[in-house]
């Protein structure tokens, strides 16, 4: 299962213009095929810069990127954002829904702007699924912020991607909906070998992974297979102690 990386970054480094300390100082990490891997850390450890810079929304000062074999670096626009289109979902917070249109076609963009033809009954699944059908023709400005992850979860979903990158997915949701969205996730790992990337805070979350890596002052620090909640809680203790 984990022989192919459908993500693989070794040895990044980038420091933002005007930082002093590096985000990411020598990080190597493979997300295999059927993957469920949670990123953990202190705040500012690198999680977030880790997730862009493996989705190829941002690029690092050095290292090497590869996704489903092929080297980032080494690719130019527009075949970049073809292959993050084609390949890699989204659940970023940050990653704002457009409320210029409705939920049905915030979910459509993504397979719209890759020039794919969209698997409309697929995208039907996806929103029943988390919860959201009947809320098509809404705009995500009249929703919730729980349903607001959901359209966005279900707008990575529906692309039927390779490898999801999720930042704190469950951060602004309440119990019930976190572990549903959580379910959504791991289903998406067992039944279609999605790969999932997810940052997170919360030891519970992390225990719907494979794996858990964590980060401290921009570099690994640790791993932990079939993570539970105790565990990865206990690990979290020692990452801030250091
Ligand atoms: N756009 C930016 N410009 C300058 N420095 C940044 C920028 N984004 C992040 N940093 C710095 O890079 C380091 C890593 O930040 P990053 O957001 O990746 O950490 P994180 O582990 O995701 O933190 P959090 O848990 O608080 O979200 C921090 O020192 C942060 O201050």
């Amino acid at each position: 299962m984990e022989n192919t990386a459908v993500v693989e970054v070794h040895d990044l480094v980038k420091r933002y213009p005007g930082a002093s300390v590096r985000a990411l100082d020598g990080v190597s990490v493979a997300f295999g095929r059927g993957s469920f891997t949670a990123v953990m850390g202190p705040s500012g450890s690198g999680k977030s810069t880790l997730l862009h810079c493996a989705a190829g929304l941002d690029r690092a000062d050095s290292g090497v990127v590869r996704i489903a074999g092929e080297e980032l670096s080494r690719l130019r626009e527009p075949r970049l954002t073809e292959a993050r289109r084609r390949r890699v979902g989204f659940v970023f917070q940050a990653y704002n829904l457009l409320d210029s249109l409705s939920v049905w076609h915030n979910v459509l963009l993504p397979q719209r702007l890759a020039g794919v033809r969209a698997d409309r009954g697929w995208a039907e699944e996806v929103l029943r699924r988390v919860g959201l059908a009947g809320f098509e023709r809404e705009r995500p400005s009249r929703l919730s912020g729980g349903q607001r992850q959901r359209v966005a979860l279900a707008r990575a979903l529906a692309g039927r991607p390779e490898i999801i990158f999720a930042d704190e997915p469950t951060g602004a949701l309440d119990l019930a909906s976190g572990r549903e969205v959580l379910g959504l996730l791991r289903e998406a790992v067992e039944r279609t070998g999605t790969a999932v990337v997810m940052v997170t805070h919360d030891p519970a979350a992390a225990a719907w992974a494979d794996r858990v890596v964590f980060l401290a002052d921009g570099r690994v620090v640790g791993e932990l297979a079939a993570p539970t909640a105790e565990a990865v809680a206990g690990r979290m203790t020692a990452v801030s102690a250091r």
